[in-house]
């Protein structure tokens, strides 16, 4: 692997007032026995019978299973000086989104496309899928979902445009309720030039469309 090349001396003021951004601490506390004892009440409620041998550990892998599908680790949102003034789109499409909707707690997945045009800072590109994962894992709307993202990655480069896409099915809604097999969720956030110009909007949005 070819080792990343030291920040120009100029840059060393500037890397060091936006320093590598700690993504962490905003995931509430969690409380794994207590979750483990309400699975047990549920599924009794559920007439199950918890002495059976299949039974008998369930409530821990079901509080275990909410909890790991409502927890992302935390992460270092590395950026860098955009040295060569690169100014054109810079895109990441197709980004797995596992996530919960917190009207049921049942999953939805689906993928993400995040884009932006870079002003001074440029970003890490896994820095994008830890960014959508580290929103993702937790009770959500895809609607705040999606905003969430874009107020992320705009907070964190202060971009020129910025703009998100996710599409995304509910189990709520194909294997419950309204039960419609297939159906997919669209949302969008656009920041910027990406919002009010419109080459650029329809650049962005025609590049989340088209096959890679
Ligand atoms: N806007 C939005 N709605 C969601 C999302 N996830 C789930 N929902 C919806 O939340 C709504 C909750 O509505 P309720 O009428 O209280 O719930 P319900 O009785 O289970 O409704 P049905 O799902 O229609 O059976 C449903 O329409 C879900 O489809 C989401 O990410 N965004
Ligand atoms: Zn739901």
């Amino acid at each position: 692997m070819t080792p990343a090349p030291s920040p120009a001396a100029g840059h060393d003021a500037r890397e060091a007032s936006r320093p590598h951004l700690r993504v962490a601490g905003t995931h509430p506390a969690v409380d794994p026995a207590a979750a483990e004892a309400a699975a047990a009440a549920l599924l009794a409620a559920l007439g199950l019978d918890l002495t059976a041998e299949h039974l008998a550990r369930t409530p821990h892998r079901m509080a275990q299973a909410l909890i790991e599908m409502t927890s992302s680790e935390d992460f270092e949102l590395t950026t860098f000086p955009n040295d060569e003034g690169y100014d054109e789109l810079v895109l990441v499409r197709d980004i797995p989104v596992q996530s919960v909707c917190e009207h049921h707690i049942l999953p939805f997945t689906g993928v993400a496309h995040v884009g932006y045009l870079p002003g001074e800072r440029i970003l890490g590109l896994s820095k994008f899928a830890r960014m959508v994962e580290w929103h993702a894992r937790r009770p959500q709307t895809q609607e705040r979902l999606t905003h969430q993202i874009a107020t992320h990655l705009d907070d964190a480069l202060g971009p020129r445009g910025v703009g998100v896409v996710v599409q995304a099915e509910h189990t709520c809604m194909t294997l419950r309720g309204a039960r419609v097999a297939g159906t997919a969720t669209t949302t969008s956030a656009l920041f910027g030039r990406l919002r009010e110009d419109p080459r650029s909007r329809a650049e962005f949005l025609a590049l989340t469309r088209s096959t890679p």
